[in-house]
């Protein structure tokens, strides 16, 4: 069976005979949220291209999740639009909720159902038939190592497995676009590794990944796209050599554009080390 993401992929590219230009994976404008006196997110604009691996980074606290959620249909925003793939996330929320899978941060599953019954469930949630299902479960389970851990709760699974197993439900209806909140956070190096190898052959097929991460080198090894948040405001977006710019790192990039470059690294803690 071919999924409705796989569909509109080779509609796209197929009409007037040549590959068209797909819309933007994610445009946002004007996107405000405010949580009592604390602005989250400060009136935003964003436009995320297609087929690319893309990294949303920012300090703790920069709104990267509360964007994300309001991206995702999770969070109504107070003001601005966000369409994804060429829909509006909030008129078409049913066209836009069959194209995206998420990994939320904090993620919530259920528990009590073993992690083959989630993807059971999941997929039949997303209207697949039930031998595709799993058909796909299986060879999730097994490429993201879970298999001997298939019928376990998910309630006793550790943070990394359960990072996993929320990204292969994610996964499970071949979305168009895929978005990831800290999706390594927790996640062992040859889980790491696996997981990099699942996201680069998807983006290769032309589906877009977004996701939010600390982690620089991890952003600047994998992306090549990346918007930097800080503030509630987008401090740059662009391919990563147009964010890296001058500096000789994305990190040092980052640094600077977050205005964190002069900091002391703890200077007034005299009292820290030394003699007791
Ligand atoms: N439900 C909420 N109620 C009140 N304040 C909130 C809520 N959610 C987020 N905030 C505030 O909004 C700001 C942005 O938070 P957000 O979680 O989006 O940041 P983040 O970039 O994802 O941070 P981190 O990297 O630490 O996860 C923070 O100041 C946070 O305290």
């Amino acid at each position: 069976m071919q999924d409705r993401a796989e569909t509109d992929r080779a509609t796209r590219a197929g009409e007037a005979g040549g590959p068209a230009t797909p819309p933007p994976a994610v445009r946002v404008q004007g996107l405000w949220k405010r949580f009592g006196e604390q602005t989250a997110v400060a009136g935003i604009d964003l436009q995320l291209p297609a087929g690319k691996f893309i990294g949303l980074v920012g300090p703790n606290g920069a709104g990267k999740t509360t964007t994300l959620s309001m991206v995702t249909g999770l969070l109504r925003p107070d003001q601005g639009t966000v369409e994804v793939a060429g829909h509006d996330v909030w008129r078409d929320p049913v066209e836009v909720k069959s194209r995206i899978g998420v990994l939320p941060e904090g993620l919530r599953l259920f528990e009590r159902l073993s992690g083959r019954e989630l993807l059971a469930y999941t997929g039949r949630l997303r209207g697949l038939p039930g031998s595709e299902v799993d058909k796909r479960a299986t060879q999730l389970l097994d490429v993201l190592d879970l298999a001997g851990a298939q019928h376990k709760l998910v309630v006793d699974y550790s943070t990394g497995m359960r990072k996993k197993i929320g990204l292969a439900a994610a996964l499970l209806h071949n979305p168009e676009v895929l978005f990831l909140d800290e999706p390594f956070e927790g996640v062992d190096p040859v889980s790491a590794q696996t997981i990099r190898e699942v996201l680069e052959r998807y983006t290769r097929s032309g589906a877009t990944v977004v996701f939010s991460s600390h982690v620089m080198e991890l952003v600047e090894s994998l992306c090549d796209w990346v918007a930097v948040m800080a503030a509630g405001t987008i401090r740059a977006q662009g391919t990563l050599a147009e964010v890296r710019g001058e500096a000789s790192s994305l990190q040092n990039a980052f640094l600077e554009l977050v205005g964190a470059g002069s900091r002391t690294g703890g200077d007034s803690l005299d009292w820290l080390g030394g003699k007791r």
